[in-house]
This record gives structure tokens, sequence and C-alpha cells, in this order.
């Protein structure tokens, strides 16, 4: 992880990743972003699900609702390297600085690091406060 550049969260501490594209699939797009961000590759058989958060800005009309699909991966290959869009390095988990990052990151970050798969509803106040937030059953699709 890292601190972003550029986009919605620059300046903030995020992991590597951006928008699926079209015909991609979540997985793909993740392969696709680790490599334009930081030159390290995975395969997206090496993928597993971890996270899926639907994020709702209702005082930021303009911002539309996001879904995150979160994916860890112990087999990669490469090491991280600092690019225009991300300053990325390893961080150990006990140093994750969750005060740096997207309020939300903290409510599902370490339950994924335990092992978990989280799904979860959250409703920010404003556009860097979470408001609420729900643990919720898989999604359909
Ligand atoms: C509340 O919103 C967010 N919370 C958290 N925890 N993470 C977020 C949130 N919004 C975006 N992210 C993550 C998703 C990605 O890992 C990065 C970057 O996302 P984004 O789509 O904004 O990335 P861009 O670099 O602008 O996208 P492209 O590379 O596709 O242009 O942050």
């Amino acid at each position: 992880m890292g601190v972003k550049k550029t986009g919605l969260g620059a300046g903030l501490v995020n992991c590597p990743g951006g928008k699926v594209e079209p015909g991609e699939t979540p997985a793909e797009a993740v392969a696709r972003e680790l490599e334009e961000e930081t030159s390290m590759t995975v395969a997206v058989a090496d993928l597993t699900p971890a996270a899926d958060v639907v994020f709702r800005f209702p005082d930021v009309p303009e911002w539309d609702d996001l879904r995150l699909h979160f994916f860890t991966a112990t087999t990669f290959a490469g090491e991280p390297r600092e690019t225009d869009e991300i300053a990325v390095d390893w961080i150990p988990e006990a140093g994750i600085p969750y005060d740096l990052m997207w309020d939300d990151t903290r409510l599902w970050l370490p339950d994924v690091l335990a092992g978990e798969f989280v799904v979860m509803d959250v409703d920010y106040a404003g556009r860097d406060k979470v408001a609420e937030y729900t643990r919720v059953p898989p999604r359909a699709s």
C-alpha cells in the first residue's frame, strides 16, 4: 500500500487498484492495475476474493455509489515500485496507518487480514467520515 497521488482519494494511503474497465472482471482489473501502479504482477487465478464493500455518499450527489472488490494474493512476482499514481511499499500489518486511509478501511481490513470474507455497506457523512455501516450477507452478483 502507499500514498495515492492522483484522482479520488489523492493524499490518502490506499492499496493499489482502480476502476474495472468494460469487458473485465474485477480480478482482471486488479491484476492490470497492480502492474500499472506498482510493476508487480499477479495471475488472476492467484487472487482470492476478500471483501465486497458498497459505499454511498448521500451528502455528495455528484458522487456515485462505489463498489469495492478487494482481493488478496500470496503468490506474485516483482517488488513494489513507486509510480505516478501511488508511492507503494510493503507495510507491516501492525503498522497499517488507518488514520491516513479512507475512514471505512478500519472497519473491514482487519477482518480480511484475519482471513474473513467481508461484505459490507457503508454510508458516508459528507466526503470523508463514515456515518454508519452494516455487515451484510454475500451479494447475488
Ligand atoms: C470510500 O471510498 C473508498 N474507500 C476505500 N477503502 N477504498 C477506496 C474508496 N474509493 C476508492 N478506493 C480504492 C479502490 C482502489 O484500490 C483505489 C483507487 O480507486 P479509484 O477507482 O479512485 O482509482 P483511480 O486510480 O482513480 O482509477 P483508475 O486507475 O481506474 O483511473 O482506491
